[in-house]
Formats: structure tokens, sequence, C-alpha cells
């Protein structure tokens, strides 16, 4: 079985799923880990010295082999990994495989990502809280389309990680 996490960048699923994939004993992965380690650049790097759309192209073919490979796991996708080309219909038709859509809200997600907005590139030139408010508003508005495509949905607004990921788990 593999599960992909899916959700907006704060909603926890990098934290979520590596107490998940512990619980369950499967590995743990994470997308945009993968990309760091396969370009040796940090995800900033990226999008500062290649562009976006390389991170992209490389965010999707990693994907691709991952949904494809014969192994369980549990899988962090990046905030963005579901919104572009056929992303999310290859995670809805992939084998074997369950998406979760980890939904917290606009404060929830604010507060989370103002204090460690420099390791997002798309957000970190945003200096007040204000700003990065109306920007999320805005952004979530346009993702929302792919997340509700996700298997399941779950409440992501919970201060404890594996809170969460308790919550993950009784859907299996
Ligand atoms: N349920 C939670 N309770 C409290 N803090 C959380 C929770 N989930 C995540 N966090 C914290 O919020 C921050 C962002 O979480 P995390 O990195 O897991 O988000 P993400 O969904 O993987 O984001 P991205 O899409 O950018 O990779 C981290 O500091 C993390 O420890
Ligand atoms: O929401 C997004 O588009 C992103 C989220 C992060 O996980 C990284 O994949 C990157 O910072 C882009
Ligand atoms: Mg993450």
């Amino acid at each position: 079985m593999k599960i992909v996490l899916i959700g907006y960048m704060g909603s926890g699923k990098t934290a979520v799923g590596q107490q998940l994939a512990e619980v369950l004993g499967v590995p743990f992965l994470d997308l945009d880990t993968q990309i760091e380690e396969a370009t040796q650049l940090s995800v900033s790097e990226i999008f500062e010295k290649k562009g976006e759309i390389f991170f992209r192209r490389k965010e999707f073919e990693t994907l691709q082999n991952l949904l494809t490979a014969d192994t369980s796991f549990v899988l962090a996708t990046g905030g963005g990994t579901p919104c572009y080309g056929t992303s999310m219909q290859q995670i809805k038709e992939a084998a074997n495989t369950k998406s979760v859509f980890l939904h917290a809200s606009l404060e929830v997600l604010s507060k989370r990502l103002f204090i460690e907005k420099s390791k997002r590139p798309l957000i970190a030139h945003l200096e007040t809280e204000v700003l990065l408010n109306d920007f999320i508003r805005k952004h979530i508005f346009e993702r929302n389309f792919y997340y509700q495509q996700a298997t399941f949905k779950v409440d992501a607004n919970n201060e404890v990680a594996a809170v969460v990921a308790a919550i993950v788990i009784q859907l299996f």
C-alpha cells in the first residue's frame, strides 16, 4: 500500500508522514527531500539557480517513479505537487495507492509558516503576517480544486503531529 499525503505548505505532510510511517512500519519518503538529494541542492537553491519550472519537472518525474515502484511507503508530497500537470490524476490512478488531504485552517497555516517561511521560496519574500495570510488565502483557493480530489480528507489543525497521524491511521 502507498499512502500519499497532500495539502498546503505547513499542513504537516512531512511531520505527520514521519509519525505515520513509524507506526505503520513502512518507509517514509519526502518528495522535497528526494529532489534535494538527487540535485544536491536545497529546494530554495533549486528555485533560485534553476527556476521553478525545473523544480516542477523534477517533482513530476520523481512522483511518477515512486508511484510506479513496487514498494509500500508513506509519501509526503510538496505543497504544489498535485497541482501541476497530470500529477493528481496519476496519484488517483496509481495501483494500491490512497491519498490523504491534510486540511488545516488559514490561521493555523499562517502561524506555522510565518516562523519558517525562509525555507519556502514561494513565501520567503512576504514580510508581514498580513501579507503572508493574504497570499495563502488566494493560493489555497486555487489549489483546493486538486487537494479535494484526495481519497480521504483529514483535519490537520491539531497541534500535535502524532495526533493527526493517529486520525489518519484509523482510515486504513
Ligand atoms: N499537527 C501539527 N502540530 C504542530 N505543528 C505542526 C503540525 N504539523 C506540522 N507542524 C509544524 O509546522 C511546520 C510545517 O510542517 P511540515 O514541514 O510538516 O509541513 P509540510 O506540509 O510538509 O509543508 P511543505 O509543503 O512546505 O513541505 C513544521 O515546523 C512542523 O513541525
Ligand atoms: O507549495 C509549494 O508549491 C511548495 C511546497 C514545498 O513543499 C516545496 O515543494 C516548494 O517550496 C514548493
Ligand atoms: Mg514537507
